[in-house]
């Protein structure tokens, strides 16, 4: 168990504007007030520094190696031991090498830097009417899984697309998560229809508590946001949540719900390990219907 087993959570959904600077100084504002309201996390959206947009990533990247010259790094770094809080610092366009990635910084208390998510499934999309995007001809994907001990337990990272993989929520659990956090940026239609459905189904079939948080949704921007950042509890149960609007969510946590859920429900005792056939998507046979 963490050394705060019950704490506040503050996940602030941020409205993004094509002003780094602005967003800069709304990001800081809404960290102070979630701390002020008692918050000792708080969460931020994916892109929350940046336009949701492949021609804009570049523009506002920042390199987070020269953390004086990284205007969002450093901000992150100083509000986060000015309040003395935890910040999952949401996702930054971030060069490095001369590659581009979507990346989330994590800040103790005391304003250090304790892990870095490159975002890991890139999210390459073509569904007619609707959506056409290609992360990859702009980011690099991330290379690895990230799961940080903090002041408020052990965090396992995601960034929005890596919500659907339910290996990685798997993965983090096996590793004694308390809570997956999840900068997400969902689009109008896959967020009306998946966007709560992936973040229950990672807490319920990993009892733990899953945390959301995305920009506001500005209808006129170039990418329309769903919006609706959220935490979920253990039993996959809604604990609080936003509409699409600008906001902070405030909302208890409580890891002794982990321990009383695997207890009433143990579902690791029930796992049937020996019948699992876990395929590479690699090694897959073409689906064939028997008739
Ligand atoms: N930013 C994303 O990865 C968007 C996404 O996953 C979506 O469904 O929209």
């Amino acid at each position: 168990m963490p050394k705060i087993p019950k704490f506040k959570i503050g996940l602030c959904q941020l409205s993004v504007t094509s002003d780094k600077n602005i967003n800069l100084v709304r990001a800081r504002n809404s960290i102070e007030v979630a701390a002020k309201q008692g918050a000792s996390l708080v969460v931020l959206p994916e892109m929350w520094n940046c336009p949701y947009s492949s021609d804009l990533f570049a523009k506002y990247a920042e390199d987070f190696g020269d953390n004086a010259a990284s205007l969002s790094f450093s901000m992150l770094s100083e509000v986060a031991s000015c309040q003395g809080i935890t910040i999952v610092g949401g996702s930054m366009p971030e060069w490095d090498n001369g590659r581009l990635y979507n990346t989330c910084c994590v800040f103790g208390p005391d304003g250090k830097l304790t892990a870095k998510h490159r975002k890991t499934h890139l999210f390459d999309v073509d569904i007619p009417g609707d959506i056409l995007l290609k992360e990859s001809d702009t980011f690099t994907a991330g290379g690895e899984p990230t799961i940080v001990d903090t002041d408020v337990g052990r965090i396992g990272i995601g960034i929005c697309h890596d919500i659907r993989f339910p290996e990685l929520a798997m993965l983090y659990r096996a590793r004694g998560a308390h809570l997956i956090c999840y900068p997400g940026a969902f689009d109008m239609s896959t967020g009306e229809l998946l966007w709560e459905l992936e973040q229950r189904a990672r807490a319920a079939d990993n009892q733990l508590f899953v945390a959301t948080c995305a920009p506001s949704r500005d209808s006129a921007g170039c990418y329309t946001i769903w919006g609706h950042s959220t935490l979920v509890g253990p039993f996959g149960e809604i604990i609080a949540t936003s509409g699409h609007e600008e906001t902070i969510v405030i909302a208890d946590i409580d890891y002794s719900a982990i321990e009383h859920r695997r207890k009433v429900l143990p579902l690791e005792k029930h796992r049937r390990g020996d019948i699992y056939l876990f395929v590479d998507t690699h090694e897959q046979k073409p689906w064939r219907i028997e008739s």
